[in-house]
């Protein structure tokens, strides 16, 4: 039975969806980091939120994970790249907190224009302060988005439903899309030149990362507000704190630190600051959302092997996971036949399908064939790490799909070509789900992925075959099967040979001394 820890605080609803589903599961929300360190080993699956920290060093501990999944949107808590090497999945949940985190946006955007927090601890002061509160109306003006992906989209939906003109900045939004949100499209410096009020819907990257710095600031209207319920390092704190001392920032609204939990911070004691303890994504409902997601989401992963919103690996939905199944397998398997037979540097992977194979979802089948292919080379190669380990290695891979009529239903042909050779498998599927090796090197050959075989390499000559089978018998290996295929009469010849016993080096010798074998080598699936 899998097993499950869960490390923040999520919706009590994920513990028993997980455990409905079978999973036994351990929910120690604010766990903290160095007992994670010292029980992670345990776990098929971790589930966490924002607080949890998935580092290098936890993954390294993690001998059992398979899968870590955030119940939210943002992932930089994870190291992505670190999971991947460690052939980890990471998924999140894309929307379930899209709107809160929206109507947080527009929540600040308020606060920010009637200044509700700092009235409020006023009136309840008893000051009754009326006057000091000016405000300013948000229809008519223009709000700047930077980043227009599902969060930044509710917010221009919202924005526009209270009569704001929207603009938004975001290099991978569509002219298109952006008519259908009825925002205009602008370029940062635009944005810059003409928002009352700017609001951050972007992750952290390289690209984003102090977007908003001094040099930013000096260009923007004298009177901005900024809202930033993104992630903090999306600005400069420092260079915001200058601008609004110097007024030329009327106020920020922040839920998002460079630094978390934030219990000091640069920002705090303006009185044009509102900020708030990361609650974007902090409702009920969304945290109801996130937790069954994510609960659903590791359980079909862990359970079925259906993938979805993965980060580091393609989707694979529930319906496909049971028809692509076999077919992974039978990539793999093809992967490993070539993978063996390769002892040196190689230079592209390529993977071909015809027929049924043609019409399916070809990433996953394409990881398990350079799984397939790499794991005589390297032992920790997983579905999830093959493609970024063929990446490091310098390995073109390809995938190819045919409309021809193949000669079986459904067909894969993996081929692995180094500096000086290259070498061609053919598979198929049998009764739907058995894989059968139908071709070798252009040779027509057919045969199970046996757990112990020998390929042979021979010409089609007269008493290889006895030879064959006399000098098996001889050192008391037992043939199971016995598959021949050539070319044309008298030509290059394949014989693949199931084997009962271990067959040792002296006698794959012999077997390579005899005049017709070219070369022999011995298999394991
Ligand atoms: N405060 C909170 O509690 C929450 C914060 N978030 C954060 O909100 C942010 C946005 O989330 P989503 O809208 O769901 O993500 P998303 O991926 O749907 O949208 C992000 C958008 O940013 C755009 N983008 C990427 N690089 C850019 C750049 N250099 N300049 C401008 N735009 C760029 C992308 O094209 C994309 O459209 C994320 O950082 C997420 O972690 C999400 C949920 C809750
Ligand atoms: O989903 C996100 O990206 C968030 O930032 C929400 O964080 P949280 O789950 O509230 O710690």
């Amino acid at each position: 039975m899998p097993k499950v820890l869960i490390s923040d605080k999520l919706s009590e609803q994920a513990v028993e969806i997980f455990r409905a589903r079978g999973i036994d599961t351990d929910f120690r929300p604010g766990l903290p980091a160095e007992e994670l360190l010292s029980v992670i080993g345990e776990y098929d699956g971790l589930a966490v939120r924002s607080a949890t920290k998935v580092t290098a060093e936890v993954l390294a501990r993690a001998s059992n994970l398979k899968v870590v999944g955030r119940a939210g949107i943002g992932v930089d808590n994870v190291d992505t790249k670190a999971a991947t090497e460690h052939g980890v999945v990471v998924m999140n949940t894309p929307f379930g907190n899209a709107v809160t985190t929206a109507e947080h946006a527009i929540a600040m955007m308020f606060a920010l224009a009637r200044q509700i927090p700092q009235a409020d601890t006023s009136t309840q002061a008893g000051k009754w302060e009326k006057s000091k509160f000016m405000g300013v109306e948000l229809t008519g003006k223009t709000l700047g988005l930077v980043g227009c992906g599902n969060i930044g989209s509710i917010v221009a939906d919202r924005a526009r439903g209270l009569r704001m003109r929207v603009l938004a900045y975001d290099p991978y939004l569509s002219e298109q899309r952006a008519i259908e949100l009825g925002v205009r499209k602008v370029d940062l410096e635009e944005l810059f030149a003409e928002a009352d009020i700017i609001t951050l819907h972007t992750p952290l990257t390289d690209s984003t990362r102090g977007i908003i710095n001094a040099e930013a600031l000096a260009t923007m209207k004298k009177g901005v507000r900024i809202v930033n319920c993104a992630r903090g390092g999306l600005v400069v704190e420092e260079d915001l704190r200058a601008a609004l001392d110097s007024g030329h920032v009327a106020g920020a609204a922040f839920d998002v630190f460079v630094t978390e939990p934030a219990t000091e911070n640069v920002l705090f004691g303006h009185p044009n600051v509102v900020c708030t303890p990361h609650l974007g994504a902090a409702t009920s409902e969304a945290q109801e959302k996130v937790a069954l997601q994510i609960a659903e989401q590791m359980s079909d992963y862990l359970l079925t092997g259906a993938v979805s919103n993965a980060i580091n690996v393609p989707s694979v939905t529930a319906e496909e996971a049971p028809i692509l199944r076999p077919y992974m397998r039978l990539a793999e398997l093809m992967g490993s036949f070539c993978g063996q037979l390769t002892r040196s540097a190689i230079r592209s992977i390529q993977i071909e399908l015809e027929g049924h194979a043609a019409e399916l979802n070809a990433d996953p089948i394409k990881a398990a064939a350079i799984t397939g292919v790499l794991r005589s080379q390297v032992d920790s190669v997983n579905m999830v790490n093959a493609p970024t380990m063929a990446h490091q290695r310098g390995i073109d891979i390809s995938v190819t799909r045919h409309d021809r009529e193949p000669d079986y239903q459904t067909l894969l042909r993996v081929t692995v070509t180094t500096g000086t050779r290259t070498r061609e498998v053919v598979g198929t599927l049998i009764g739907g789900d058995k894989p059968r090796l139908v071709g070798v090197q252009g040779i027509g050959v057919e045969a199970d992925f046996a757990p112990r075989m020998l390929y042979v390499r021979n010409y089609d000559k007269p008493g290889f075959i006895g030879a064959l089978g006399s000098m098996l018998g001889e050192a008391g290996v037992n043939i199971a099967t016995f598959h021949l295929g050539r070319r044309e009469s008298g030509g290059e010849a394949i014989a693949l040979v199931e084997v009962d016993q271990r067959v040792d080096d002296a006698v794959l010798a012999s077997v390579k001394a005899l005049p017709q074998v070219v070369r022999v080598d011995s298999l394991s699936f």
